[in-house]
């Protein structure tokens, strides 16, 4: 089936028959048939000593020589007067299908879809009929095309565009609108049931496998549903509501469809709002780094600092990252806030070097979105250097799900940043479904092993299980291992039985303020070992670290 099979009759065919021109050719012919039978009689006109007939013929064949030639001329004429229009008409009618289309997928652009719809619209409305639009986007493809390259982006928005037009009928539209958005207008639908399992099959269909220049892919996508005229009267209406349900289901995990729901507009302009706020903050500088510290549980010594991202909101006061990174992420927003990280890290760690303290090293998130970005290492050594900073100081912190996404790229970007200099630890580990065999080829320096696992480890045995296999198993790969969440005594008496390496919890030390940062690190300084209450709230620096000795002893 064509990727977009026309829904009339083309306008423009072949280069027509050259009819006149050979008719011309034919004419011109016979007169040269003429002119040389002429020839023969004439010679026989003065073979036979007739020479006023000899005169006649000599005429008559100049004539005919002539009228051969002057047809031939203008069949040649019109031949190419034919081509000509026949060649303009063609050009005009590609320019009229590029105006309409997507180059890249053929597919009818925003342009043709607003006039179809326009149309579908009209003639559901004369038969009172219903009609449903579709608003998909692709799940992740700015990730894959960041990482892999537009030529494989490219060719996988070809292979999706040809999955989803093959799903439909003649008669539905498929356009592609923008980068990674597609829109289905489905004529004559029986109601949400009958629209529910055409996307149904449009999702299927993205989940087969799609072998794309050497690798294969499944996609996931995201689709909001109007119907007409449930939904909206004309094209804006039903265009709007679908994209706001489409919205709605990315903002709830991906994956899915959802139809138009009123409610969902507000929802919507809320989200919108958000996301201006999240620029706002970043420009007028109201986000902040607050240090969690993790310690050594062999020596009981501070032995890293975590760097935890705080949006001061100037009504909404101190919003945790929870809160507004799965925006920031969703708008792309994450990769300007990550890079501020980075380079804030490296701000104040110079800065406490500065005051004649002694900081550990700094381990700063990098969400999935900044960790394929073919620039990262050379911005992070710009940052250092910036900071006059050795690389040593710096450790990034890549979730174990943002790694198995794509492993292969994954691994190389990590091996340039190993490379580089920076130490790699992996988050959240036990979350992500690491493969073991994966895991000895990623160069990293450290596992953390995810808090949920160690929120009940001396009451669920499973969890405890998970705890010592990830510490025999960093051991064995001749990795370290940091416990995440640590919040009892008895936690930490368990994994030090374990021989786990670090912790960090709040039963330590909440994320804190620079200033409290700084006392902790003068208290280091002069060789004490720390502990500080679990109550201390979000961020607070009012309560400021105690010392408990004989727990790491
Ligand atoms: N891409 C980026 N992600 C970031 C950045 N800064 C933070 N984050 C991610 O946001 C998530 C939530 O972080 P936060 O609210 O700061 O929570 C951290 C700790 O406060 C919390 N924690 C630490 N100890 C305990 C504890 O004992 N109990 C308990 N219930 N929570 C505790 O864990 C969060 C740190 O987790 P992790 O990063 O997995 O080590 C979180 O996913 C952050 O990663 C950023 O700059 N960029």
């Amino acid at each position: 089936m064509p990727l977009n099979p026309p829904r009339q009759c083309p306008a423009r065919g072949p280069l027509p028959p050259p009819l006149l021109p050979l008719l011309c050719f034919c004419l011109s012919l016979l007169l040269m048939i003429w002119a040389t039978v002429g020839t023969l009689i004439h010679g026989n006109s003065i073979a036979r000593g007739q020479p006023q007939i000899a005169a006649l013929d000599i005429a008559l064949l100049f004539v005919g020589a002539l009228c051969s030639v002057l047809i031939a001329l203008a069949g040649w004429v019109l031949r190419k007067q034919q081509t000509e229009t026949w060649l303009r008409a063609e050009h005009e009618a590609q320019l009229a299908h590029l105006a309409g289309h997507d180059a890249l997928t053929g597919l009818p652009n925003r342009l043709l879809l607003r006039d179809r719809l326009g149309h579908d619209i009209s003639h559901a409305q004369r038969e009172s009929r219903q009609l449903a639009v579709m608003f998909i986007d692709l799940d992740r493809f700015k990730t894959i095309n960041d990482s892999l390259g537009h030529a494989v982006g490219d060719e996988l928005l070809r292979v999706a565009a040809r999955r989803l037009r093959a799903t439909l009928r003649s008669c539905d539209t498929l356009a592609r609108i923008g980068g990674d958005e597609f829109v289905v207008v489905v004529e004559d639908v029986d109601g949400p049931e009958a629209a529910a399992l055409v996307t149904r099959k449009l999702l299927d269909a993205l989940l087969q496998p799609m072998p794309v220049l050497g690798r294969e892919f499944v996609l996931t996508a995201s689709i909001g549903i109007s119907l007409y005229p449930h939904d909206g009267l004309d094209v804006d209406q039903l265009l709007m509501a679908a994209d706001t349900a489409m919205y709605t289901v990315k903002a709830s995990g991906r994956d899915g469809y959802r139809f138009y729901e009123p409610s969902m507009h507000a929802r919507a302009l809320t989200q919108l709002e958000r996301e201006r706020d999240l620029r706002r903050a970043l420009e007028l500088g109201e986000f902040e780094l607050h240090y969690q510290p993790q310690v050594d549980l062999g020596s009981g010594r501070l032995s890293g600092l975590e760097a935890l991202l705080r949006w001061r909101h100037p009504q909404r006061g101190l919003v945790p990252p929870d809160s507004f990174i799965p925006l920031a992420e969703e708008t792309g927003l994450i990769v300007p806030i990550g890079a501020w990280v980075i380079c804030h890290a490296c701000t104040q760690l110079a800065a406490w070097r500065a005051a004649g303290l002694a900081p550990p090293r700094v381990a700063v998130n990098l969400s999935a979105r900044q960790f394929v970005r073919p620039q990262l290492v050379s911005e992070i050594l710009d940052a250092v250097g910036r900071a006059g900073l050795d690389v040593s100081m710096l450790e990034l912190e890549i979730t174990e799900s943002a790694l198995m996404h794509d492993v292969e790229s994954a691994i190389r970007q990590m091996n340039e940043l190993h490379d580089a200099g920076l130490r790699l630890a992996i988050d959240d580990f036990g979350t992500g479904y690491s493969s073991l065999a994966y895991l000895q080829r990623f160069p990293v320096g450290l596992l953390k092993i995810d808090r949920t696992f160690i929120a009940d480890m001396t009451t669920n045995h499973a969890n405890a299980a998970i705890a010592r296999t990830v510490v025999q198993l960093a051991q064995n790969l001749g990795l370290q291992v940091l416990a995440e969440g640590v919040e009892e005594r008895a936690q930490v008496q368990m994994l030090r039985a374990l021989g786990c390496h670090f912790a960090q919890g709040w039963l330590f030390a909440r994320a804190l303020e620079p200033a409290a940062v700084e006392q902790l690190l003068r208290a280091e300084r002069s060789g004490k070992r720390l502990l500080t209450p679990a109550t201390a709230a979000l961020g607070s620096s009012a309560e400021h670290p105690i010392l408990i000795s004989g727990l790491c002893a």
